[in-house]
């Protein structure tokens, strides 16, 4: 056996998902060098299996039904959506899994990639092995950085690994909607998974173990959501505990107390678990499986030469934070290479200060959920000071005009000693395109009485912000 090659970087990138991607591009621009190492397609999850296949799949339901609630428009949409058509759609948002366009942008970037997986082998040691088991030994200079992402849960179930479930992976790459979907798990995946298949052709049963779907969010959206499924079809179960699954024939049978569930697929989303269970974690004392312990420079607690960014962290599974943490941690590294001090300040330029305090999502069900910083339970739970403000939405000019009979919700969650705003959810058709003024509202910290001069344009659905401050001030 010959001997591995060796390289040496300023910079290991483990995983070139959409974070890795972004740190060795950064550290690349502060003037380090960087490889990345990928075991399988160049750009991760969030490309081929997770953000853009989903939402190709639900893009085409959300764009008829807002047609179908224009009067005037609606008589246009004579036929129903081609799934066909959808899915080939999807497909080319994955370039059909094909990841050279990815590659070239690497190069491009000045980054180099070794493909294989790759383990730690010590401090500062990557070791990658190919496919045909050669082996590349990757020492690096600076930093190795962990991107390697999360994997789906698989609860508990007897005898579930045996009926062959799907994961999100089949949920957004599958070539035809299967006849009967059962969905495990109402949280982002389940949710808007249900909406897509249901939407597709498919008779969708989604089983929730809790009272309510989208338990992190406001309630009102978790009850928006269910409602607008059930109203698409979908048949909504709550406080289900599946304890039992089993195949007959072709057929998903799932056992929870006295009733089964019958499916010709069984969808499981029910959470992440850190993709590092076979990373060689212990040949640097931690512990493989768990989530990376960082600080909010995104460094391994005691390890100043190891950073964990991303899903992989469990801090915030979503692509744009994890793109974020990618950027905070880059500009550390990069810093300290040059030998400057490190703080991790809130706010400063190398911490990832809105994990905590200020993180974005969108679901993107029908209605969607668009939220940032903190729900009233957070507050609550975090001993601060407020008072919730609530207004439905669809009492604004534009809403009406947006969609006939537009109904949806926007929930301020406001300090009530600095009278900033803590947190902000809009539940309702088009509201994604609403939330980064919100983002910026709670991460500057803008206070209530500054907010009264940034006047919405009428007539947009953003004169929901006018009407929320009215109703803090009347509510006072
Ligand atoms: C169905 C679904 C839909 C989603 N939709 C959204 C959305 O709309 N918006 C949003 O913000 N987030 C969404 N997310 C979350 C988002 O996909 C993740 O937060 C994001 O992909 C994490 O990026 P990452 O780079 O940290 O990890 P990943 O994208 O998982 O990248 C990790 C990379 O590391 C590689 N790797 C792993 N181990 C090794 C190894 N040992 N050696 C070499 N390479 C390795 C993997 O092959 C992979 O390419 C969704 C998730 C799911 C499951
Ligand atoms: N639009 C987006 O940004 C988007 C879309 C999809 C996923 N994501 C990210 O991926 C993460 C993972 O998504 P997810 O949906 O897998 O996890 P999740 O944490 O969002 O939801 C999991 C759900 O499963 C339920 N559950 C847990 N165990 C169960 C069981 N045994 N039976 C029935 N229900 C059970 C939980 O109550 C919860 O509602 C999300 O938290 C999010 O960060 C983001």
């Amino acid at each position: 056996m010959t001997a591995p090659e060796e390289r040496t970087y300023d910079v290991v990138v483990l995983g070139a998902g959409s974070t890795g991607e972004n740190v060795a591009d950064v550290v690349v621009k502060g003037g380090l060098s960087a490889v990345l190492v990928e075991s399988e397609l160049v750009g991760g999850e969030c490309s081929y299996w997770a953000c853009m296949p989903s939402k190709a799949l639900l893009r085409g339901t959300e764009a008829l039904a807002e047609a179908r609630a224009v009067d005037g428009a609606a008589q246009a949409v004579t036929g129903e959506q081609d799934v066909a058509a959808t899915l080939a759609r999807r497909d080319s948002f994955t370039h059909h899994w094909d990841d050279s366009s990815q590659v070239g942008w690497v190069k491009g970037a000045g980054i180099d990639l070794v493909r294989g997986t790759g383990r730690l082998a010590g401090e500062r040691t990557v070791v990658v092995t190919d496919a045909e088991g050669n082996e590349v030994r990757l020492t690096a200079r600076s930093a190795v950085v962990v991107c390697t992402g999360s994997v789906g849960k698989l609860p508990p179930v007897e005898g579930l690994a045996d009926v062959r479930p799907w994961g999100p992976r089949e949920s957004t790459s599958a070539k035809a909607a299967p006849r009967r979907l059962l969905v495990l798990g109402g949280g982002y995946v389940g949710c808007e998974m249900a909406t897509a298949w249901q939407a597709l052709g498919a008779q969708v049963t989604l089983l929730q173990r809790g009272p309510r779907l989208l338990p992190a969010a406001e309630p009102q959206a978790g009850e928006a959501v269910a409602a607008a499924l059930g109203h698409l079809g979908v048949d909504v179960r709550f406080g289900v505990d599946v304890t039992a699954a089993r195949r007959e024939g072709d057929e998903v049978v799932l056992t929870a107390g006295d009733d089964e569930f019958r499916g010709d697929e069984v969808l499981v989303a029910v959470g992440r678990a850190a993709r590092t269970a076979d990373l060689g974690l212990t040949t640097v004392g931690l512990e493989p499986g768990e989530y990376l312990p960082v600080d909010d420079t995104l460094q391994v607690e005691g390890k100043p030469w190891l950073y964990g960014v991303g899903d992989v962290n469990g801090r915030k599974l979503l692509t744009h934070m994890g793109k974020y943490q990618a950027r905070q941690a880059a500009a550390a590294i990069v810093a300290r290479a040059r030998g400057e001090q490190v703080d991790g300040a809130p706010w400063s330029a190398t911490a990832a200060t809105a994990d905590h305090a200020a993180t974005p999502s969108v679901v993107f069900t029908s209605p969607q959920v668009a939220s940032v910083g903190r729900t009233a339970a957070q507050a609550e739970a975090d001993g601060l000071p407020h008072r919730v403000v609530e207004y439905p939405i669809g009492s604004i000019a534009g809403a009406s005009l947006f969609a006939d009979g537009y109904t949806g919700t926007a929930i301020a969650v406001v300090d009530t000693e600095r009278e900033v705003l803590l947190g902000v959810t809009f539940v309702g058709s088009g509201v994604a395109e609403l939330l980064h003024a919100a983002t910026i509202a709670v991460v500057g910290e803008v206070p209530i009485a500054r907010l009264w001069h940034a006047v919405p344009s009428y007539p947009t659905i953003s004169e929901i912000w006018l009407r929320l401050l009215e109703t803090w001030r009347d509510g006072d």
